[in-house]
C-alpha cells in the first residue's frame, strides 16, 4: 500500500511512539489524525506538524481509548475531515502494574474497541475501500517480562487478536489487513517510568534492568522502520513483527496445539 494521500489514525500519538509514527505517516504522503488524552502535549505536536508539513494534513483529536463514544466521535471527524480511514494505529498504551483493570482497559480493550469501531468505515462488504490496521503491541506480547504479569497479558492479548481478526477478516471478505508490531524497549516517557509502576513486583526491577542492558534499547525512529513494513506491504496479514536494536523479525507460531 502506498502511503501517500492515505489517511491515517493514530491513537496515543501525541508523545512517544505514536508520535514518530505519525511523523512518518506524513514524510511518506499520508494525512493523519492524531488522537490522545493529553491535549496540551496533542495540540503543541499538531502546531510542529502543521509548521513542517503545511496545513490541512494533520488534525488532532482529544479522545480516550477507554471510551468507545470517543473513539467512535473522532472517527468521524477524521471521516469529515479527510474523506475516509485507510490505516488506524492502536499504539495509545500504558504501564501499570498497580492500577492493572485500567492497563487492560486502555492496552487490550482499547485496541479491540478501536478496531471494531473502524470497521464501519473500513470494510468493503458495507461500501469501504478497505484498509490497515496496525497494534502497537511488544516483545512482551511474545515472550513473559515476569515484572509485569498483567501488563504481558495484555500484550499477548494483542497478539491473539490480531492474528484471530486477520484471519476473520479474510474469512469474511472484510478487505482489512491486521498486523502487531512488537517492538522491545524503547526510550520514551513509558519506558523511564516503569520502576515506580512495578506495583507487588518491584523487588524484580533489578532482575528487569539486567534484561534492558542485555536486549538495548531502541530509539523511536528505529521502531517505526518495522511499522512501516506492515503498513506498505500488502502481504502482511496476521504478522507480529519483532523489533530489536540490531535485528528485525516476524514472530512463528504453532500451526495448531495439538501438531
Ligand atoms: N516504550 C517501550 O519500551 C515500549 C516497547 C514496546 C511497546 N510499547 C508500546 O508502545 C505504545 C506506546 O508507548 P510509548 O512508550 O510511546 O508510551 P508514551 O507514554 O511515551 O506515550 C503514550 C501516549 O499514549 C497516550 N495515552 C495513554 N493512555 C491513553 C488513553 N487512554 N487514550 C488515549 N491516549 C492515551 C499518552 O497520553 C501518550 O501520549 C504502548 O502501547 C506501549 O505498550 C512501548
Ligand atoms: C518493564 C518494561 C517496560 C517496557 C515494556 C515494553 O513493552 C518492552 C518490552 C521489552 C522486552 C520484553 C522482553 C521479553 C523477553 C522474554 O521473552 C524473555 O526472553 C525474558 C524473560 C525474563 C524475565 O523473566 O522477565
Amino acid at each position: 500500500m502506498a502511503l501517500n494521500g492515505k489517511t491515517a489514525v493514530v491513537t496515543g500519538a501525541a508523545m512517544g511512539i505514536g508520535r514518530s509514527i505519525a511523523e512518518l505517516l506524513l514524510q511518506n504522503g499520508a494525512k493523519v489524525a492524531i488522537l490522545d488524552m493529553n491535549e496540551a502535549a496533542g495540540q503543541s505536536l499538531v502546531e510542529t506538524l502543521n509548521k513542517e508539513h503545511g496545513p490541512d494534513r494533520v488534525l488532532f483529536l482529544l479522545c480516550n481509548v477507554e471510551s468507545g463514544e470517543e473513539i467512535k466521535a473522532a472517527f468521524q471527524k477524521t471521516v469529515e475531515t479527510f474523506g475516509g480511514i485507510d490505516i488506524l494505529v492502536n499504539n495509545a498504551g500504558i504501564f501499570n502494574e498497580i492500577m492493572w483493570e485500567k492497563t487492560i482497559g486502555i492496552n487490550l480493550a482499547g485496541c479491540i474497541r478501536g478496531a471494531y469501531l473502524v470497521i464501519e468505515h473500513m470494510n468493503k462488504l458495507t461500501g469501504g475501500r478497505g484498509g490497515v490496521i496496525v497494534n502497537v503491541a511488544s516483545i512482551a506480547g511474545i515472550g513473559l517480562l515476569s515484572c509485569c504479569p498483567v501488563y504481558t497479558a495484555t500484550k499477548h492479548g494483542v497478539v491473539g487478536f490480531t492474528r484471530a481478526f486477520a484471519a476473520a477478516s479474510v474469512a469474511s471478505g472484510y478487505g482489512i489487513r491486521m498486523n502487531a508490531l512488537c517492538p522491545g524497549f524503547a526510550q520514551t516517557d513509558l519506558f523511564s517510568s516503569v520502576q515506580s509502576r512495578l506495583g507487588q513486583f518491584s523487588n524484580l526491577a533489578g532482575a528487569n534492568q539486567e534484561l534492558i542492558e542485555k536486549l538495548g534499547v531502541l530509539t523511536s525512529a528505529e521502531v517505526v522502520q518495522g511499522f512501516l513494513e506492515l503498513v506498505t506491504d500488502e502481504t502482511k496479514n496476521g504478522q507480529a513483527l519483532i523489533v530489536l536494536p540490531k535485528e528485525k523479525k516476524y514472530a512463528t507460531f504453532p500451526v495448531s496445539p495439538t501438531d
